[in-house]
C-alpha cells in the first residue's frame, strides 16, 4: 500500500492537472487539498468526486502510450460502480457493460469503475483477461479453442465450470473479492455479439467457421488516480482489425490460419519465397475488416488508426502537452512502415493517472 505523505503528494499533482483542466480556479483546488489532507489522515486514503473520477479515467486512457486509438480519448463513457460491493452486484454490472458497451454493433468506449483497494481491505480483482475471451483445451489429438486461454481455462474449470470443447467457448467471468476463493458466472449468450469472417473472392472462407467476438474489454489492468489504486475498472474500445487478423487468428501460437487461407487462395506454399504467408495475411485482414463492417460492428483499419492518431498528436501538441508513446507498440504489426508513426520516435515516459499492469497473482 502507498504511504500517506506519498499519497498526498500524488493527489495534489492529480488535483493540480484535473482542476486546471476543468477550468476550476485555484482556489477550489486549494479548498479540495485540504478536505483530501484530512481524508487522508482520518482514513489513510481518500474518495474521487465523481468529476474526479471520470475526468482522471479520460486522463489515463489520454496518458496510454501504446494506444493508437487515443483520439477519442474526451469520449470515454464512465460508469461509476464504486458502491457495489456484493458479487451477485458485481456481475450484473459487468453484463450491463457488455450489454451496454456492444449497443447493438455501434460500440461505446466504456469503462466501468469499481471500488478501490482500501488500507488494510484486501482488493477486488476481475480474474479474466478480457471480459469476453474463448477457452483452450489442450488434448491429446491437439489444441482445441485459443492456446492463450489454456491456463486461465483450467483454473475455470477447476472452479467448477465446464466448457463445451469446441474453438469459441466463451469462458466464465471470475471476481475475487480479497482472498476469499474466486466466484464464477456464465455470460448469457444472447449478451456476446459475435462475426463469422467471410470474404467477397474467398467463398469457400464462410464454411471454416472462422469467427471471432466484437467488443474487446480488458478487465486485468490497474488503473491509478492520485494515488487511488482501481483494482477492478474493466475498459473496451472497438478492435483495430490487424488484432483479430495479424495476431489472434495468425500467430503460429494463437489460431494458426495462414497456411488455411493460403489454400484457400490456391497459393504455392512449397518455398517462403513465394510470400504466400504475406498474401495469406493481408487476405485474412481484409475479411474481418469486410465482415466486420458488413455485420454492422465498430472496427478500424490500421491505415485509418494512424491518421486518426496523427490528429491525436497535432491536438496535444496545441493543447501544450507533451505527447508521450510507445513506438514498439503504435507500430501496426501489417504494413507499419506505410504509417507515419513508424518513422519518427516518441517519448515513452510515464504519465499519471495511468493503466498499469498488475502484479502476478494480485
Ligand atoms: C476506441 C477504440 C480503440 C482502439 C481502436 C484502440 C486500439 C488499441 C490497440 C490496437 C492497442 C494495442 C493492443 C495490442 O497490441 O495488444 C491498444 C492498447 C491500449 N489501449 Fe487502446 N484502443 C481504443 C480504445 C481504448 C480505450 C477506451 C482505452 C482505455 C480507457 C484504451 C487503453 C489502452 C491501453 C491501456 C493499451 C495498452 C495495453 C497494454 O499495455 O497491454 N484504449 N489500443
Ligand atoms: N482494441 C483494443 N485492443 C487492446 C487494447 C489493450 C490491450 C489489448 C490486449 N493486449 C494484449 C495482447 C496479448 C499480447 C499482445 N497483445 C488489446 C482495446 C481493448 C480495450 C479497449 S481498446
Amino acid at each position: 500500500n502507498i504511504h500517506p505523505s506519498e499519497l498526498m503528494k500524488s493527489a495534489e499533482q492529480f488535483i493540480g492537472l484535473c482542476y486546471a483542466e476543468l477550468n476550476r480556479t485555484q482556489e477550489e483546488a486549494e479548498s479540495r487539498l485540504m478536505d483530501i489532507r484530512s481524508q487522508i489522515e482520518l482514513t489513510g486514503t481518500y474518495e474521487h468526486t465523481s468529476e474526479e473520477l471520470t475526468h482522471g479515467a479520460k486522463m489515463a486512457w489520454r496518458n496510454s502510450n501504446r494506444c493508437i486509438g487515443r483520439l477519442f480519448w474526451d469520449r470515454l463513457k464512465v460508469t461509476d460502480a464504486r458502491h457495489l460491493s456484493k458479487t451477485s452486484d458485481i456481475f450484473s454490472e459487468l453484463i450491463r457493460h457488455i450489454e451496454n458497451a456492444t449497443n447493438g454493433g455501434k460500440i461505446v468506449p466504456t469503462i466501468t469503475i469499481f471500488r478501490p483497494s482500501r488500507p488494510g481491505e484486501p482488493p477486488l480483482t476481475i480474474k479474466n483477461h478480457q471480459l469476453i475471451r474463448y477457452a483452450g483445451y489442450e488434448t491429446p489429438d491437439g489444441t482445441v479453442g485459443d492456446p492463450a486461454s489454456i491456463s486461465f481455462t483450467k483454473e475455470c474449470m477447476e472452479l467448477g465450470w465446464q466448457g463445451d470443447l469446441t474453438h469459441h467457448d466463451v469462458l466464465p467471468l471470475v471476481v475475487q473479492q480479497g482472498n476469499e476463493p474466486p466466484e464464477w458466472l456464465s455470460i448469457p449468450h444472447s449478451s456476446v455479439l459475435e462475426v463469422s469472417l467471410e470474404h467477397p473472392e474467398l467463398p469457400d472462407l464462410i464454411d471454416q467457421g472462422l469467427k471471432w467476438y466484437g467488443v474487446p474489454i480488458i478487465s486485468d489492468m490497474l488503473l491509478e488516480i492520485g494515488g487511488i489504486m482501481y483494482t477492478a475498472a474493466p475498459f473496451n474500445g472497438w478492435y483495430m482489425g490487424t488484432e483479430i487478423g495479424a495476431r489472434n487468428l495468425a500467430d503460429k501460437e494463437r489460431y494458426n490460419k495462414l497456411p488455411l487461407i493460403a489454400e484457400l487462395m490456391g497459393q504455392d506454399t512449397s518455398s517462403e519465397s513465394t510470400l504466400w504467408r504475406d498474401r495469406a495475411l493481408v487476405e485474412l485482414n481484409y475479411a474481418v475488416l469486410y465482415s466486420f463492417k458488413k455485420a454492422g460492428v465498430s472496427i478500424v483499419d490500421h491505415h485509418t488508426a494512424a491518421t486518426q492518431f496523427g490528429l491525436f498528436e497535432r491536438r496535444e501538441e496545441q493543447a501544450k502537452r507533451e505527447l508521450t508513446g510507445d513506438w514498439s507498440w503504435l507500430i501496426p504489426p501489417v504494413s507499419p512502415a506505410t504509417t507515419h508513426i513508424f518513422h519518427k520516435s516518441y517519448n515513452n515516459e510515464i504519465r499519471s493517472p495511468y493503466f498499469h499492469y498488475r502484479n502476478k497473482g494480485q
